[in-house]
């Protein structure tokens, strides 16, 4: 295949670019991951050793599809490529050098529930009031501070942080940061922002280190640049420095990830940092249709930050952008489901095809029931992932500890399961023994006679030679062999054979799945190698994004806008277009924020190459009431030429050039010719104008029924007004909420 032939002008001049630093930041769907690959491939067609060039992703998932790309132009050279995300190949790099920074390359990573579970004991034992000290936003402080490189030392010496906590009324802070670190140190474990933050130490401290992955890496790469941190961009800037061959590629008007310390100020420090960047731009979109590239141009055009792209395709101009208003959540669920159901039969569409993307993962649910009620399979990305079910978390702690004896959150979750007669105060005295003999616990587990006397002692000799088993079998076995060893002798695969309700046999089968998932990995040849350190650090790194393994298999996806970064499906549902849940009242404090949710409206609408569908709620459950939703302002700010409505089963255009939603409340009622007296409420109810609303008027209101208008207040900025209803008695509702239509 002569990959150069599919590409254009400025595509194939970055492909062949020759030796120095490549920025290509250019508009969604434009081809730049296609461009990264490519030129990847050309490279290797060129001669260059895979074993040199490194690939950094947004996810497994990502690097997987590159190599697989690859692997078609090149062969099977590609699986040397050392790709993957920032944490998985950093990783990498920390198992073999993590003597000199003080780990060994048995390390656990970790996962968020980990770090809750530890920071939560840290509270605990400090005795903070966990709802002042509130755990998540510990965590995400700690998690700050580590991708801004600030260390806890440095930390605690900052007045800048110092005065900030005392402000947010958490002032122990800092120690508990610098207590966090320590307890990761003494069980042998990293956290994810870890990963980058050690591996930044160990250039900073370690030059020999440095030069040798300067020297082994002539060519580096880096995909969705726009979201990568200080963290991430100094590590990679450091080993590209010799031989300057870095090829960065993203779009500022998809930066999504601020909230986490993306920093678009890279875009910036990257031609600071390398004078003699080649810049190319792209501006053909390849994967939409002109209706949706256009609709996505207005709508990122309201960002006042941006660098100025002009992104058009030769594309069809295909349909127009579909708009669902459901009547509550449950309704969106099903019009979704409908509108797949009609599309497949109409036109032979596969699931995968679709795509239905939301703002939160908790939105998902009125579309699985929905999905599952027409037999559409579906498959979920994130939420509760597999690799978060308390079975298979159980195993993968006993392969943890199997591996690393100091990991004290493995060790808490596992010590007395199955039960084993060691209750929680027997746990506590473990803890207590390890702190005032500085030991660790392992150190106690192992020889507890001394610390905790004969009686207690039994069982819990008892568990450590069980650990001593499975540690001596991971040595001569290969990963599989040794977890279905563990799974058998701990006792864990027989306690759930005994539990014959149906939860327990799905448990059964979820850790028989984790088996075969084990087996597949040691079977399959770009694994890295067989060992079970190997495996347990591959299932450490998945991101949400990557779960599910049924993946070859036809099904819609359901995912957040987050996870679909970088994904194209041929229909794609934006759902749950109401204020405060997208753009989300959460994130919403300043301006910064807004554009900041509008780059993700932008990055949801260019997922779609043939169909987009939006769609939103009247009212909606939301922390366990019933809420009324307002369309989101969102919706106003794309083209109304681009746009149609599906309301029930009438749809109607609007004029060009008008404010879609506006001209929707605006619209002037349809002439009634029955008086309004009392039934039931219009099924074509369509809003009017209320500036002209005067008392006296009889009005409709779509939940409440028909009423008249008893008086107007125009003292606030938003007027108000009273109306009785026939059935509800008198109601104040604000005019420019409240959807009504005049009827005289
Ligand atoms: N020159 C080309 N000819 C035909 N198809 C192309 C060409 N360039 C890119 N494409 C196709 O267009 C689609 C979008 O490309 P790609 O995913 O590389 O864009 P991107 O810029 O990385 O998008 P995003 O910003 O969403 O990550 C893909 O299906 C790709 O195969
Ligand atoms: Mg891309």
């Amino acid at each position: 295949m002569n990959y150069l032939e599919g590409l254009n002008e400025p595509q194939r001049e970055a492909v062949t670019h020759g030796e120095g630093p490549l920025m290509i930041i250019a508009g969604a769907g434009s081809g730049k991951t296609r461009v990264l690959t490519y030129r990847i491939a050309h490279l290797m067609n060129r001669g260059v050793d895979p074993f040199r060039i490194m690939a950094l992703t947004f996810t497994n998932k990502a690097a997987d599809e590159m190599r697989s790309r690859l692997e078609k132009v090149v062969g099977t050279d590609a699986r040397n490529i050392w790709a993957g995300t920032f944490h998985s190949v950093f990783s990498r790099i920390l198992r073999i050098e993590a003597q000199k920074i003080g780990f060994t390359s048995q390390f656990s990573i970790y996962d968020t529930d980990d770090a809750k579970s530890l920071i939560r004991t840290i509270l605990k034992e400090m005795s903070l009031d966990d709802k002042v000290y509130r755990v998540n936003n510990v965590l995400y402080r700690i998690s700050s501070a580590k991708n801004n490189l600030i260390s806890a030392e440095a930390y605690m010496n900052s007045a800048e942080y110092r005065a900030d906590d005392e402000a947010s009324r958490v002032p122990e802070l800092g120690k508990v940061y610098k207590t966090y670190q320590e307890r990761l140190r003494r069980a042998n474990a990293m956290d994810f922002d870890d990963l980058l933050f050690n591996t930044n130490v160990l250039f900073r401290d370690h030059v020999d280190v440095l030069n040798k992955y300067q020297q082994k890496f002539h060519y580096m790469f880096v995909d969705e640049f726009q979201d990568t941190n200080i963290s991430q961009y100094l590590i990679t800037k450091k080993i590209a420095a010799v031989h300057q061959n870095i090829c960065v590629v993203g779009d500022d008007a998809q930066s999504i990830y601020a909230f986490r310390g993306a920093n678009i100020q890279n875009i910036l420090n990257f031609q600071r940092d390398f004078p003699d960047t080649r810049i190319v731009k792209l501006e053909q979109n390849y994967r939409s249709t002109q209706n949706i590239v256009n609709a996505a141009n207005s709508v990122i055009a309201k960002n006042k930050s941006q660098l100025q792209k002009n992104v058009w395709t030769a594309n069809e101009e295909g349909n127009k952008i579909e708009l669902i208003k459901a009547s509550s959540d449950n309704e969106e669920g099903s019009l979704i489901a409908n509108s797949i159901f009609e599309e497949k039969m109409l036109y032979q569409r596969h699931n995968d095809e679709f795509a239905i993307l939301y703002r939160t993962n908790a939105q998902s649910r009125a579309f699985e029931e929905a999905l599952r009620k027409k037999n559409i399979k579906y498959r979920l990305i994130g939420g509760v992932s597999f690799y978060q079910r308390k079975e298979i978390k159980d195993l993968i702690s006993y392969l943890r500890f199997t591996i690393n004896q100091s990991d004290e959150e493995a060790f808490k979750r596992i010590i007395n399961l199955p039960k084993r007669g060691i209750g929680d105060t027997t746990v506590a005295k473990i803890v207590v023994a390890a702190m005032e003999n500085n030991l660790t616990l392992w150190e106690v587990v192992a020889n507890p006679k001394p610390y905790l006397g004969d009686r207690l002692s039994a069982p819990i000799e008892n568990f450590s030679a069980l650990i001593k088993s499975f540690h001596a079998t991971s040595v001569i076995k290969d990963a599989y062999e040794t977890a279905a060893h563990v799974a058998k002798a701990s006792g864990l695969l027989k306690e759930l054979h005994e539990d014959k309700t149906v939860e327990g046999l799905a448990r059964y089968e979820n850790v028989q799945e984790l088996l075969n998932a084990i087996k597949e990995y040691v079977d399959n040849p770009e694994s890295p190698d067989k060992s079970l350190s190997s495996f347990l650090q591959s299932v450490s790194l998945l991101t949400s994004a990557d779960d599910e393994k049924d993946d070859k298999a036809d099904r819609v996806t359901l995912m957040t806008i987050h996870s679909a970064k970088g994904l194209e499906f041929k229909h794609v549902f934006i759902v749950g277009m109401e204020e405060d849940l997208f753009p989300s009242q959460m994130m919403l404090s300043s301006m910064a924020d807004l554009e900041e949710e509008r780059r993700l409206f932008y990055v949801a609408i260019t997922r779609a190459e043939h169909k987009l569908t939006l769609s939103y709620a009247e009212t909606r459950y939301r922390f366990g009431r019933l809420q009324t939703c307002e369309p989101s302002r969102f919706l106003k700010e794309i083209d109304a030429s681009y746009m149609r409505m599906t309301q029930n089963t009438r749809t109607f255009e609007t004029e060009r050039n008008t404010s879609f939603v506006k001209n929707l409340t605006t619209r002037k009622a349809p002439p009634v010719t029955t008086p309004a007296t009392t039934h039931a409420p219009s099924t074509n109810f369509i809003a009017s104008d209320t500036s002209t609303l005067t008392v006296g008027m009889k009005v409709e209101h779509p939940k409440f029924g028909f009423g008249v208008v008893t008086s107007i207040d125009f003292s606030t900025p938003d007027k108000k007004a009273k109306i009785k209803f026939e059935k509800d008695g008198e109601k104040t509702l604000l005019l420019s909420f409240a959807k009504l239509m005049i009827h005289e």
